[in-house]
Formats: structure tokens, C-alpha cells, sequence
């Protein structure tokens, strides 16, 4: 018998909405427990309510607490983990535990952009599919998986693209790496592995800033009263920001404030290629670090791991650019 452990913690995959108002929000009892489950015949869930909590709720320090109980789970002889999250900031706590759980058995997030008594709900759809993949043989040694609408993604690449339609989750330049049939799970790509970093504490001020055109140098200017321990910018284009920035942007590195920069484009990476003033050539120059291939808000998750690992200048650059 396969022993998947499944960690709900919430979001709409477990709320209702009030048919007299339409807005939704958390129930008491997860729907998901009473549902009728059609398992494979070699599984058996090991169920437990983590938490019941909106995935805005979800903090660093929560997906910590998740990550400790798969790997006390991990010592029991469990053989793949089903993690039910609210959409929000699914692909954060995926991509946390993608770093920080160094064990290539299956781990496979989902969630639902439909509450379980709305019509059309995808919930127990969803939740379905992700045991199905937990429970398939080629879904090791994937890293952590994000299933939702019959499509398998990598933790480290996926992001939220939509606010409500059920094929919300995307992966920009190279799609899902599997899909679910009716009577096969088929995975199209290998994914490259995340670097495991084991961390026992996940705390640390690092805050995202988009760039904009006109944007002036008061934001980062007020940043540095503030203690940050990071800063994550999501620059323009190719990595490039308005020159007014790169004065307050030297203080924050002159005080040894780690700074990552990301393109805020959909598709493509930040890159030292232009030579202007707020240009990436300058930006490198000056120390911040470039950041290839995963979304901000990923990034942020990173850095704030580096942060818990106490690492040496050279070695957080490393870290950040793997
Ligand atoms: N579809 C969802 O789950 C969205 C919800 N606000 C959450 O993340 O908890």
C-alpha cells in the first residue's frame, strides 16, 4: 500500500460561499474530508488539518512548520505528500519546500478557484488529480509539483495568472511538465533540481518593489530607514531602472543590504545588457544581484532563505543565480 500524507491548510478548496450574498469564505469543516474519493486501489491517505487558513494567511514561518511536518512524516515511511493551499500564494509555499526539503518522494500542491458548493467547483477535481499524481511512480524525483486543471507544473517555474478562472496556473516560456488523462498521468519534461538548503528558521524583512516608468528615488530613499535584510526589485524590460533610483539604490548597498533584481516581463530573464545610466550594466556593476528565471515573489522566498542560512557574500550571489 502507497501512505500519501495530505496536509490541508485551506484556502477556497476549502470554503463555501452564502448563496444570498456570493462572497466566500473559510467552513468550519473541511469539505474535502466527508467527499467520496475515488482512490487508486494501492493508496491510503493519511489525512490531517494543518491548518484552515486563506492563503493570504500563510506566512514564511507557516510554510516552515509545513515543510517540519512532511519531514517528520518523511521518518514514518510515508511514500508521497498532497498539500491542499489557498491559490494566492500556492506556488510560494511550493517553492519554499522545493528548497528546503531535500527528498525527491512526490510532493504535490493543489487548490481550487471555485468554493466546494459553487457550481463548477474544482476542488475535489483538483484534490483527486493531485493524489493520483502523488501516487505515480514517474512523479519522483520531480520536485515539488502544482497540480490544477489536469496539468502538472514544476514548483520553481509555476505562477498564478488569473484572478478566477480554473486554468490559473501557468508556466511561462515552457508550459506543464505533465498532464492528467482520464486513465494516465504523463510527465513531458524533467525538471532541473532546486538546490536543497535546510533552514530552522524562515524570519527576515524583504520587501518586493516594482519598478515603474517615472518612478523616483523616495522609495528606495525611505527603504533605508527602514532594517531590511533583503530587497527583491522587479526592474523594467531586460533588468533596467530610471536613473533617479541609483543614488538611494548604492546607499542600501553600501549598508550591505542584499538587493536582487528580476525583469517584472512575463516571459524572459533580467540581464546585464544595457550600458545607461539605470541601466543592468550598471546595476551589476554596482553589486545588485541578477536573478535568472523565477518571479519575484519566488525570489523573495529565496532570499529569505539565504537569509536564514547566514550565508558569505560570494556564496549568497551563488545561492541567488543557481
Ligand atoms: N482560490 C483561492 O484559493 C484564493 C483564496 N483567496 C486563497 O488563496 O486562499
Amino acid at each position: 500500500m502507497k501512505q500519501i500524507l495530505v496536509l490541508h491548510t485551506g484556502g477556497t478548496i476549502a470554503m463555501k460561499e452564502n448563496p444570498s450574498t456570493g462572497s466566500v469564505s473559510p467552513d468550519a469543516k473541511n469539505p474535502l474530508t466527508d467527499a467520496p474519493i475515488p482512490l487508486p486501489e494501492d493508496v491510503q491517505l493519511i489525512t490531517e488539518n494543518i491548518f484552515n487558513l486563506p492563503s493570504p494567511h500563510i506566512t514564511p514561518e507557516r510554510m516552515l512548520k509545513i515543510k517540519e511536518r512532511i519531514q517528520k512524516a518523511y521518518q514514518n515511511g510515508i511514500d508521497s505528500v498532497v498539500i491542499t493551499h489557498g491559490t494566492d500564494t500556492l506556488e510560494e509555499t511550493a517553492y519554499f519546500l522545493d528548497l528546503t526539503i531535500g527528498n525527491w518522494l512526490p510532493i504535490v500542491l493543489t487548490g481550487a478557484m471555485r468554493s466546494s458548493n459553487e457550481l463548477g467547483s474544482d476542488g475535489l477535481y483538483n484534490f483527486v488529480s493531485a493524489i493520483r499524481v502523488a501516487a505515480s511512480p514517474d512523479a519522483k524525483d520531480q520536485g515539488v509539483l502544482v497540480v490544477m486543471n489536469d496539468e502538472i507544473h514544476a514548483a520553481r517555474y509555476v505562477t498564478k495568472t488569473h484572478t478566477t478562472n480554473v486554468a490559473t496556473f501557468r508556466t511561462p516560456s515552457i508550459g506543464p511538465i505533465g498532464m492528467i488523462n482520464k486513465n494516465n498521468i504523463i510527465f513531458l519534461q524533467k525538471v532541473l533540481h532546486s538546490q536543497y538548503t535546510d533552514i530552522s528558521s524562515a524570519s527576515g524583512f524583504i520587501p518586493i518593489l516594482k519598478a515603474y516608468a517615472g518612478m523616483r528615488g523616495e522609495l528606495l530613499e525611505g527603504l533605508a530607514h527602514l532594517s531590511l535584510d533583503g530587497l527583491v526589485i522587479e526592474a523594467l524590460g531586460a533588468g533596467n531602472l530610471p536613473p533617479e533610483n541609483i543614488a538611494p539604490l548604492q546607499k542600501l548597498l553600501d549598508a550591505q543590504i542584499p538587493i536582487v533584481l528580476v525583469s517584472r516581463c512575463f516571459n524572459g530573464i533580467a540581464e546585464a545588457v544595457y550600458d545607461y545610466r539605470g541601466g543592468g550594466s550598471e546595476l551589476q556593476k554596482m553589486g545588485v544581484i541578477f536573478s535568472p528565471n523565477i518571479n519575484s515573489q519566488k525570489v523573495r522566498i529565496k532570499l529569505l532563505i539565504a537569509n536564514n542560512l547566514q550565508l558569505k557574500k560570494d556564496e549568497l550571489v551563488d545561492f541567488m543565480q543557481q
